[in-house]
């Protein structure tokens, strides 16, 4: 059984969105005012859309702010499957137009072979990171760590900052920020909507079967706080 640590319930997405907005544009702030910079690590999918709006539009330093992908999927950053597209179209803009961005994809065809630029990229990025948003699927994966993927105990445990995966239950190879990149973080929200992920999110709680479900693996941990952020 995993104990769950912070677990935040909404009534509708719209109520969510704005409260997560709001801690994450002070925390990036206080980041800035405290070390000249911040760091945000945000994930794709169908999940986040409305609170990257949101928080583009928080009136902070974005200059001074950090931004990249937990995953990525490998196709063409115009590709309506790409997570940089999503981020481009709805956080990178209004006041968040001024953030530095770093997209995982690169030019490389495989993430096999683009994975050492992508770590590369990545080697001098503001770390620890100050915020990461994670999302989760209905498997239990969380980032790019799928159950089925041949490569999840290396993004398990590799020091590298990113891995390579192949997962065989969803479409594209990706790239993945690993365990050990996401939990050198200051803060990780968790970010659910609808009953089936919070079925989902029970059933992770039940044991701590990462290959099972490799959501567990960040939240059995106690490094990193973690908050649930879930709505109806
Ligand atoms: O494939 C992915 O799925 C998860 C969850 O996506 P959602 O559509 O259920 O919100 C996402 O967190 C991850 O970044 C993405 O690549």
């Amino acid at each position: 059984m995993i104990k769950e640590t912070v677990f935040k319930s909404f009534d509708t997405p719209a109520a969510l969105e704005q409260q997560l907005a709001n801690k994450i544009a002070s925390q990036l702030q206080e980041a800035v005012d405290a070390r000249g910079k911040a760091s945000l690590v945000v994930s794709g999918g169908s999940t986040p859309l409305k609170l990257f709006e949101l928080l583009s539009m928080k009136s902070i330093d974005w200059s001074d702010v950090y931004i990249t992908l937990a995953d990525e999927r490998w196709v063409d950053v115009e590709d309506s499957a790409s997570n940089e597209r999503l981020v481009r179209e709805h956080l990178l803009q209004n006041r968040a137009a001024n953030a530095k961005f770093r997209g995982l994809k690169n030019m490389f065809s495989t993430a096999e072979a683009g994975a050492d630029m992508t770590c590369e990229s990545l080697s001098n990025f503001p770390r620890p990171f100050d915020v990461v948003v994670l999302g989760m699927g209905n498997d239990g994966h969380t980032c790019s760590w799928f159950p089925c993927s041949a490569e999840l105990n290396d993004a398990l445990t590799t020091q590298a900052l990113c891995v390579a995966t192949n997962p065989t239950t969803a479409p594209h190879g990706r790239i993945t920020l690993s365990k050990n990149a996401i939990l050198n973080s200051r803060q990780i929200y968790l970010h659910l909507v609808g009953e089936q992920k919070l079925s989902v999110y029970r059933q992770a709680l039940e044991n701590d079967d990462v290959n099972a479900m490799p959501i567990r693996a960040v939240l059995a941990q106690r490094k990193t706080p973690v908050d649930v952020f879930w709505s109806a």
